[in-house]
């Protein structure tokens, strides 16, 4: 990967709310109209995502005609969609809710039409209200040890939801 997202060697370890659901169940949606996770989002992505070890979440989805870009291969976008909510997701284990400041994505490879995606969010630490998170795509079939086709780091910035969403949420 040639990415110049920098992750600071200070950070400090993010640590698992223990009430959040066990490893191995489902990461609960944060908001049923999300486009990325909500099952009532119309048209959206609907990613169903699992708890891990290690802070991360899991899923796999198939690359759909409706999501294409360039001829046969996936749009930019959607992967940086599924990077930003991936990425969300694995935070979930913090107990927090912390909303995108920076993301940022390396397109390593083509990603044609019809793949199926293995996406893997990772909590990578935090730094007082910002959490450090990083995800990887990979081609389902090429198994356990292919490189990643993209991969992406974000910095989350933790936030009071009531104050946050207070002017937006329905
Ligand atoms: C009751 C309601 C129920 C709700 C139910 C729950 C809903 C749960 C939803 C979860 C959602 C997740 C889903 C996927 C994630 C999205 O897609 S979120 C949507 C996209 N993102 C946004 O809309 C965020 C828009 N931006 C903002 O609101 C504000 O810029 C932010 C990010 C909150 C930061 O503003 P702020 O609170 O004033 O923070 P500020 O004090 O400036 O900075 C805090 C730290 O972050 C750093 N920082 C801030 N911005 C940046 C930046 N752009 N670059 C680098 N560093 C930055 C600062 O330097 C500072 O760091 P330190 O000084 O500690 O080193």
């Amino acid at each position: 990967m040639k990415t110049t997202f920098v992750v600071p060697d200070d950070l400090e370890p993010a640590r698992r709310d223990p009430a959040a659901p066990a490893i191995g169940e489902a990461v609960p949606p944060h908001n049923p109209r999300c486009h990325g996770c909500g099952p009532d989002a119309e048209n959206g992505l609907h990613l169903r995502a699992v708890f891990g070890e290690n802070l991360t979440a899991t899923a796999t989805l198939v690359v759909e005609p409706r999501f294409e870009g360039g001829p046969g291969v996936i749009h930019g976008g959607i992967v940086s969609t599924l990077f930003d909510e991936m990425m969300g997701l694995a935070n979930v284990h913090l107990g927090v809710v912390a909303v995108t400041a920076v993301l940022d994505v390396d397109y390593a490879r083509p990603i044609p039409v019809g793949t199926t995606l293995r996406l893997v969010g990772r909590v990578l630490g935090r730094q007082r209200r910002k959490v450090y998170s990083a995800v990887e795509a990979f081609d389902d079939a090429a198994g356990p040890d292919a490189e990643p086709l993209a991969a992406g780091h974000g910095i989350f910035v933790v936030v009071d939801p009531r104050a946050h969403f207070a002017a937006t949420r329905p």
